[in-house]
């Protein structure tokens, strides 16, 4: 398989649509989910190139989104409901084995980002909690990510928002499962404006001692979408992915990067005198 060219992360916290988006975005269809255990990843070609996108687990936080019961059970009982394309990510290492779960969570979440090209941090339009932890508990994970990271904040389920789009034939609405039950949900008060996502990207700007005239406008990298009916859906990924293949090429011209490969790595063969050769 070849390796891919350049590496998106979706994350935010539990129940705000992760999966869902990705499932939405890859297979085109909108079913039940359960919490994702780990992470895994789809591969998108994206004109000549390889882009991976990878879906990650969120441990729930103080103020996570209260989980449905069924997707609480299933989460105790370890299943995951994204094939991953390939192989899972390479376990964690033996320091992070002995760390609690959550502290696991974040060495992974921050391994999931190392390399990353871009980050889709997500929250829940009608909980404003899923943004605040946005900034508290996951824009730290993208510490490792390339320097260059482009960042879009995405405010999922606006189906559910009182003034909200409604589901239209073009986006293809909810397909199988609990989006084409025929029954709708009823609609909430939407908990989370425009502005504040417009603030969180700017504040990580900030975050990143990035110049605001050296990266795209906020207005550009904050989406509203609904998985469920697929509203903006293909707009985020393919801004994301149309963004992201400057960064690819300008990772091929810098080079390969600057670490080892522990994995293909050889140490150098000694000469008799005990020096390398
Ligand atoms: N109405 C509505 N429901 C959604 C939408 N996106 C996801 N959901 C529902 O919200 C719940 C959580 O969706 P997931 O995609 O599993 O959320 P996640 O962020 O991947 O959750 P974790 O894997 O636990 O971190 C599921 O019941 C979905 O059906 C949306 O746009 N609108
Ligand atoms: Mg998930």
């Amino acid at each position: 398989m070849r390796k891919p060219d350049g590496k998106i992360v979706l994350l935010g916290d539990m129940n705000v649509g992760k999966t869902s988006l990705l499932q939405r975005y890859m297979e085109r269809r909108f079913t039940d989910t359960v919490s994702t255990v780990g992470g895994a990843f789809y591969l998108k070609q994206w004109r000549s190139y390889n882009i991976s996108i990878w879906d990650t687990a969120a441990s729930p936080g103080p103020g996570s989104a209260q989980l449905p019961t069924g997707r609480r059970r299933l989460l105790r009982a370890g299943r995951s409901h994204v094939r991953p394309a390939v192989p899972p990510p390479p376990p964690p290492t033996p320091g992070l084995q002995a760390a609690t779960g959550r502290e696991q969570f974040h060495g992974l979440g921050s391994m999931y980002c190392r390399g990353a090209a871009a980050v889709i941090l997500t929250y829940d339009v009608n909980h404003t909690q899923s943004l605040l932890e946005l900034e508290d508990r996951f824009l730290g994970l993208t510490d490792t990510a390339r320097a260059d990271c482009l960042f879009a904040i995405v405010g999922n389920k606006v189906d559910l928002s009182e003034d909200g789009p409604g589901e239209s034939r073009q986006e293809g609405g909810g397909g199988p499962g609990p989006a084409g039950s025929g029954c709708a949900a009823p609609r909430l008060p939407r908990q989370v404006q425009p502005e504040d996502a417009v603030a969180l990207y700017k504040k990580i700007i900030k975050y990143k001692m990035l110049d605001e005239k050296d990266v795209p406008a906020a207005e550009q990298m904050c989406f509203e979408t609904s998985a469920k009916t697929g509203h903006n859906v293909d707009l985020l990924f393919e801004t994301l992915f149309d963004m992201v293949v400057p960064v690819i090429l300008r990772q091929r011209a810098q080079g390969p990067p600057q670490t080892v490969d522990i994995a293909s790595y050889r140490p150098p063969a000694r000469t008799k005198s005990g020096c390398c050769a």
